[in-house]
C-alpha cells in the first residue's frame, strides 16, 4: 500500500497508524519537513500554531527508529509538563504496534520512578529540561548514561526553550549528549526567533547535511490560522469579571470549550473561585498547583467535565484540545508571540474557532504591537454590550467574586503561595549549589 506519508518516506506501519487516527494527507510543514529529516538533515520548522509539527519531527524519527531501534533513540525536550506527556500519548498510540518504550521525564513526578525508568533505556525519552538537568546531576551513569548516544534531539516550542529562563537546564541537558555533529537535531516552534535562526549559521560539519530551513508562510503573512477570528472587547479593568461571565454566558457560548487565560496565578484563581460560585463548570491550569491537580484538571477539560479552563501562560503552548472553540485573553500578554500561541489553542487542524482579547485603557500600546506581529487587525466583539453588562452580571458577579476573595483568604490562599515560593527558592538555592559543585 503506497499513501501519501510512504511517499515521502514513512515506514508503512507508521503510515497504518496514522490512518487509523484519521491522518492520511501531509500537511505542509510535514510534506516539507519529512524528507529532508530522513535524509539526515538538522531541521528549523516554523508553522502556525495546530498545523501538525508533532508529526512533522515524530513520523521521521519514528520510522528511523522502527528500521534501527538501538538505546535511546530520541530526546525531546519542551517547555511545559503537560506538554511533554501529551507528546508521550502521541508517540505512544503511533509506536503501539511497535511496542515502543516512552519515558516521561518533567518535574513534579515521582523522581526515583522516572529513574527506573531510564535505566531501563526506553525508546524514547520526553523531558522537560529542568527535570532532565535533574537527573543528569544527581542520578548516575547507570541512568543517564543511555543519554550519550542518542541520535536524535528534538526542542519543540524551541523560542521559549532557547529563551532565558531555560539557559543553565538546557545547557546541563546538551553536556550529556552526544555533540551537534554526531546526533540529528530538530527545532520547531509557531514563532520562529533570532536564537531559533541561528542555529543555521553554527558551522556544519562536513560530514552532515545542511540544515534544513522551513518557515511556512501565509500569502498574506498573517501569523494565526486562518479559520481564527480575532475580536476585542473594550472594557473598564474594574468590571473584567461581569464582562467574562456575560461572554461566557451568552447564548452563542454558553455550550463553548473556552480557554480564559490570565498573566498571573493569583487572578486564576479568584476567577476560578468566582465562577464556580456562579455556577459555570470550570477548573484551573497554573504553575502553583501541585501536579496531581494539575493533570486531574486538564483531564476534567478533556473529558468535557469542566467547560471552562482559566490558565497561566503554562496552557498557552502546544496543547491540543481539539474541542476548544473559545479562548477569551482576560489579561493582555506582554510579549505579542504569547498571544499567537494562546490565541493558537484554538482553530487547530483547520477547524474553525474564536478568540476574545479583554482590553482595558492600560493595553492599547500591547494591542498594538500584537497587531503588528499578526499582521491583522482585530475586530470589534458586538454582542455585548455594556448596558447589558451592568444589567444582567454586575451584581452577581461582584458577589460572587467577594465569597470568593473571603474563602481565599480563611483557606490563606495567599500565605499557601508564599510559603511555596518560600520553598521553591529554598529548592533553587539548594540545586544552584549542588549544580555549581557538580561543575567543580
Ligand atoms: N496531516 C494531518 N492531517 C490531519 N490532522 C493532522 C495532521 N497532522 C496533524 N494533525 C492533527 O492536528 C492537530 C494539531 O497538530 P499539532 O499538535 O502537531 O500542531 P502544532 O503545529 O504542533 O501546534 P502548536 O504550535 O500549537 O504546538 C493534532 O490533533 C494532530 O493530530
Amino acid at each position: 500500500m503506497t499513501s501519501e506519508f510512504t511517499s515521502l518516506g514513512v515506514s508503512k506501519w507508521l503510515a497504518e497508524s496514522l490512518n487509523a487516527m484519521k491522518i492520511y494527507t501531509p500537511t505542509a510543514i510535514q510534506k516539507a519537513c519529512i524528507p529532508k529529516i530522513l535524509a539526515g538533515h538538522d531541521c528549523i520548522g516554523g508553522a502556525k500554531t495546530g498545523s501538525g509539527k508533532t508529526i512533522a519531527f515524530g513520523a521521521p524519527m519514528l520510522t528511523k527508529w522502527s528500521e534501527d531501534p538501538m538505546g535511546i533513540f530520541g530526546v525531546i525536550l519542551t517547555p511545559t509538563r503537560e506538554l511533554a506527556l501529551q507528546i508521550a500519548e502521541q508517540f505512544a498510540a503511533l509506536g503501539a504496534s511497535m511496542n515502543i518504550r516512552i519515558a516521561v521525564v518533567v518535574g513534579g513526578e515521582d523522581i526515583v520512578k522516572q529513574a527506573i525508568q531510564l535505566q531501563n533505556r526506553p525508546h524514547f525519552v520526553i523531558a522537560t529540561p529542568g527535570r532532565l538537568a535533574d537527573h543528569i546531576l544527581n542520578s548516575g551513569e547507570d541512568t543517564v548514561g543511555g543519554l550519550r548516544r542518542v541520535k536524535y534531539l528534538v526542542l519543540d516550542e524551541a523560542d521559549r526553550l532557547l529563551s532565558n529562563s531555560f539557559g543553565s537546564d538546557l545547557e546541563r541537558c546538551f553536556s550529556i549528549l552526544p555533540a551537534a555533529d554526531k546526533r540529528q537535531t530538530m527545532l520547531f516552534t509557531a514563532t520562529v526567533t533570532d536564537a531559533v535562526r541561528a542555529l543555521k549559521d553554527k558551522p556544519v560539519p562536513e560530514s552532515k547535511p545542511p540544515v534544513f530551513v522551513h518557515e511556512v508562510e501565509s500569502v498574506d503573512k498573517v501569523a494565526i490560522p486562518e479559520k481564527l477570528l480575532t475580536n476585542y472587547l473594550f472594557l473598564p479593568s474594574y468590571v473584567k469579571e461581569a464582562y467574562l461571565f456575560s461572554v461566557l454566558t451568552h447564548e452563542d457560548n454558553k455550550d463553548s470549550t473556552a480557554i480564559v487565560f490570565v498573566n498571573r496565578t493569583h487572578t486564576a484563581e479568584v476567577l476560578r473561585r468566582t465562577l464556580r460560585n456562579l455556577e459555570v463548570r470550570v477548573t484551573s491550569l497554573h504553575s502553583e498547583m501541585p501536579q496531581s491537580e494539575r493533570t486531574n484538571s486538564l483531564h476534567r477539560f478533556k473529558a468535557g467535565a469542566a467547560r471552562v479552563l482559566i490558565a497561566t501562560d503554562v496552557a498557552s503552548r502546544g496543547l491540543d484540545i481539539p474541542s476548544v472553540q473559545l479562548v477569551i485573553n482576560y489579561d493582555i500578554p506582554g510579549d505579542a508571540d504569547d498571544f499567537v500561541h494562546r490565541v493558537g489553542r484554538t482553530a487547530r487542524a483547520g477547524r474553525s474557532g474564536e478568540s476574545i482579547s479583554f482590553v482595558t485603557e492600560k493595553d492599547v500600546e500591547r494591542i498594538l504591537s500584537i497587531e503588528k506581529r499578526i499582521n491583522k487587525k482585530m475586530d470589534k466583539y458586538e454582542k455585548i454590550s455594556d448596558n447589558k453588562v451592568i444589567k444582567s452580571s454586575l451584581k452577581e458577579t461582584s458577589v460572587a467574586k467577594r465569597e470568593a476573595l473571603m474563602d481565599m483568604e480563611k483557606e490563606g490562599f495567599g500565605e499557601k503561595r508564599k510559603n511555596n515560593k518560600r520553598k521553591h527558592d529554598q529548592e533553587k538555592l539548594v540545586s544552584t549549589s549542588k549544580k555549581s559543585k557538580g561543575k567543580k
